[in-house]
């Protein structure tokens, strides 16, 4: 049987069937001339109302369709016989997947579908070891301390003004309360490391006493008197909300300039404004170390007034590699004599600052490489208030942790229920704007699940070239969608092969609440280049669907939201089996416990129960009034996207592309994990599903001539186990560092 066209099924035999499907221009041979010729009346109606069908469908891909038929049985072409036999047969397809507690997988012309609730592993976690006291009373631990203010810290006006009419900022931290003093005092001249609590405010720990110092000194000064500090941030995303913050700082005293320098920019114009003098510079490496080994003027604008050179993200500055680049910057710093008789109220050297949320990895490697004779600064304190073993960075006491296990066929539509539980939630709550954040290991995969939710249906309108899009009316993909309603939803996508000009709208986008975004859901799929230091409003839940590389990570992950004393919920996605085994890695960093949540009863019931999810494949989708089995919906919303895989090339070519690249993600984990997350431990093919193919690709989809030729010479050698994990290993990590792109 064919559906290209119901005609052939009582007309043809089977080998005319087999020519015909194959090629409709064949000749036709065999038979009585009168059946020849009807059947070929028959080809030729036939495909003329299928290209008719798909002109209006408006489907680019004619032709591509056509082969795809073949395999795609759950199609209609909008021939009036054909929805009949389709639509019976995905029906039985729907019925016997969505029943199918029992049914292990159905074979639909010669394509295996595989049930979304059978055969998965068994989730092992029966009792949660961490679990969360709702009734505990819980103090934000990185809020503002309602005894202190910002005069005992020897901070003067202009700023002590300006702080709470222009910032709404009215008392300090634990974090400045304790930096403050150190910074503003000449008489301290250690280096500082600061360890404190995502969201803590670090920033202004350091701003606040650099630009207060220079105000104190009470001697005229303007962007020709020098760079009095150097900020140096591993992201142009950071660096740049660090500028930000310091001309909102400034705006009280204009005559001190702050100077951004990121890669992405044009250098020319950093030269020209460098020429034009600046107070502060704020930078990312190796745009910094370009301008003080090309830009003469910053060095000879450094002599007379440096004396603060900080380093934020420490940890991040080393994992990407930065260890190298700092060394120079420094070395061409420390070779710049220092000339202090022109500002004698400042410190009488250079003051070094390294900031950082978390101390493991080699963060105390670059303490050593750029502090000399250091304080270590910490907000963490145990319960019985002494500093905590300098391993241990808690995640803010507000937060509040949710873990879920999710067979692998199942994290799409679970994604699909969470955030459609969120959005329900949240929109009917509160008025103002709420934002998620989504983290994937790797740009493809946000590729693909930023078009898997935001363009069904071509209900959508771009707002910021194409990586912002506002869902318009008609736009079901998530269950709590129904045609009639307004979506009030926006979904961004944020991946370091953006250009920085996207990057940079789409972070402004979200971040702003104006009359587009008021009253939305902004969710933002993202990659781990939003995880560090970004302040962003609001965020009120994370997503973390894919594991984290490190503790690190999931530690800055979570910390975007639940910031300086404000409420916050995260979710992590595991997988059954080793995975599970990631919750006793990540429970000393989570003190107040967490919420273990069935994937089934406590995420995809509630969204997907009083409901009916209409199939995709309908011209015109009949609304059932009766609701389905939460089940039932959740398998037709999955088959949706499956058809929509089907009948789109790109959009297939997208979800290869990102589950291949996810699972090199994958492999890069660290060996210290490899008993946790290893490639080896997952169904590859229940994987594949949750990027809504009905099989694995064939090919890995190796992308660069670069790659296929490493993998030839491997293939040569007869590579071993341990190359391939290497040579896996440096592939990936080629594609982080463009990833960041710096
Ligand atoms: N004293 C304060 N009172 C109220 N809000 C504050 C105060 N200090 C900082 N904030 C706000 O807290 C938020 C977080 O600050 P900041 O980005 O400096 O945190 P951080 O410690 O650097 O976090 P991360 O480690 O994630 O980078 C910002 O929105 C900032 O405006």
């Amino acid at each position: 049987m064919s559906e290209d066209g119901d005609f052939f099924i009582n007309l043809a035999t089977p080998e005319q069937q087999k020519s015909s499907t194959s090629n409709a221009s064949n000749k036709l041979s065999g038979g009585r001339w009168k059946d020849r010729r009807k059947l070929r009346m028959m080809m030729d109606d036939g495909e003329g109302k299928k290209r008719g069908h798909r002109n209006d469908a408006g489907d680019s891909n004619g032709a591509q369709s056509h082969k795809k038929s073949k395999t795609d049985s759950n199609r209609s072409f909008g021939n009036k016989s054909t929805p009949q036999v389709t639509n019976a047969q995905t029906k039985s397809l729907d019925n016997k997947l969505s029943k199918g507690k029992s049914s292990q997988s159905v074979n639909v012309d010669d394509q295996i579908v595989s049930s979304l609730f059978t055969s998965n592993r068994e989730i092992t976690t029966a009792v949660n070891t961490n679990k969360h006291d709702d009734n505990a009373e819980i103090i934000a631990s990185n809020a503002p301390l309602s005894a202190d203010t910002f005069e005992d810290l020897n901070i003067h006006d202009p700023l002590l003004s300006h702080l709470p009419n222009k910032m709404s900022i009215t008392k300090p931290t634990s974090i400045q309360k304790l930096v403050i003093p150190h910074l503003t005092s000449l008489s301290n001249d250690n280096d500082l490391f600061i360890h404190a609590q995502t969201g803590s405010g670090k920033t202004l720990a350091y701003l606040l006493p650099v630009i207060s110092t220079i105000l104190n000194m009470n001697t005229r000064v303007d962007r020709k008197s020098g760079t009095f500090a150097l900020i140096i941030a591993p992201t142009r995303e950071l660096a740049s909300q660090i500028y930000d913050v310091a001309c909102t700082l400034t705006n009280c005293c204009h005559f001190l300039v702050p100077c951004l320098l990121i890669g992405g920019e044009r250098k020319k114009s950093e030269k020209a404004r460098l020429r034009k003098g600046c107070n502060l510079i704020i930078g990312t490496p190796g745009r910094v170390l370009d301008h003080l080994q090309h830009t003469q003027v910053v060095t000879e604008q450094f002599s007379t007034s440096l004396r603060y050179v900080i380093l934020d993200e420490g940890d991040k500055l080393m994992e990407l590699g930065f260890e190298e680049t700092l060394r120079q910057i420094f070395e061409i710093i420390h070779n710049i004599p220092i000339e202090t008789k022109v500002f004698p109220k400042l410190p009488a050297r250079i003051i070094h600052v390294l900031c950082s949320a978390t101390l493991q990895g080699n963060v105390k490697k670059l303490g050593n490489v750029a502090l000399k004779n250091y304080k270590l600064i910490s907000n963490s304190k145990n319960k019985a208030g002494k500093d905590e073993n300098s391993a241990t960075t808690a995640v803010p006491d507000q937060l509040l942790q949710k873990i879920t296990i999710v067979p692998p066929k199942l994290r799409l539509v679970t994604l699909a229920a969470v955030l459609s539980n969120i959005t329900v939630k949240h929109m009917k709550e509160q008025d103002g704007t709420y934002r998620t954040m989504v983290f994937l290991s790797c740009a493809d995969s946000v590729e693909f699940h930023f078009e898997a939710f935001s363009s069904t249906d071509s209900f959508h309108r771009d707002l910021v070239e194409g990586a912002v899009r506002l869902l318009t009316k008609g736009n079901t993909i998530l269950p709590c969608f129904k045609e009639d309603d307004e979506p009030d939803v926006i979904f961004y996508k944020l991946h370091g092969s953006l250009s920085q000009q996207t990057r940079s709208a789409t972070l402004k986008h979200f971040a702003t609440n104006n009359a587009t975004t008021k009253g939305k859901h902004l969710i933002l799929f993202c990659t781990d280049v939003a995880s560090r230091g970004l302040d962003l409003p609001q965020v009120g839940s994370i997503i973390e669907l894919d594991p984290p590389f490190s503790v690190e990570d999931h530690l800055h992950r979570i910390g975007r939201t639940a910031r300086a004393g404000r409420s916050g919920e995260s979710i992590l996605f595991l997988m059954p089996g080793e995975e599970e085994g990631y919750m006793d890695t990540i429970k000393p960093y989570h003190k107040m416990g967490w919420k273990l949540l069935k994937f089934d009863t406590d995420i995809l019931k509630p969204a997907f129960s009083e409901i009916s999810v209409g199939r995709n494949d309908m011209k015109e989708r009949k609304k059932k009034d009766v609701a389905l089995e939460w089940d039932t919906n959740a398998t037709t919303w999955h088959l949706n996207v499956e058809r929509r895989i089907l009948e789109d090339s790109d959009f297939k070519e997208s979800a290869s592309k990102a589950y291949s690249s996810h699972i090199r993600a994958y492999t890069t984990h660290t060996a210290a994990e490899k008993g946790i997350f290893n490639v080896k431990f997952i169904h590859l093919g229940h994987l594949a599903k949750s990027f809504g193919l009905r099989e694995r690709p064939k090919t890995m989809g190796l992308q660069t001539s670069k790659q296929q030729k490493e993998l030839g010479e491997a293939k040569k050698s007869k590579e071993g186990n341990k190359n391939k994990m290497w040579r896996i290993a440096r592939m990936t990590a080629r594609e982080s560092a463009s990833e960041f792109n710096y």
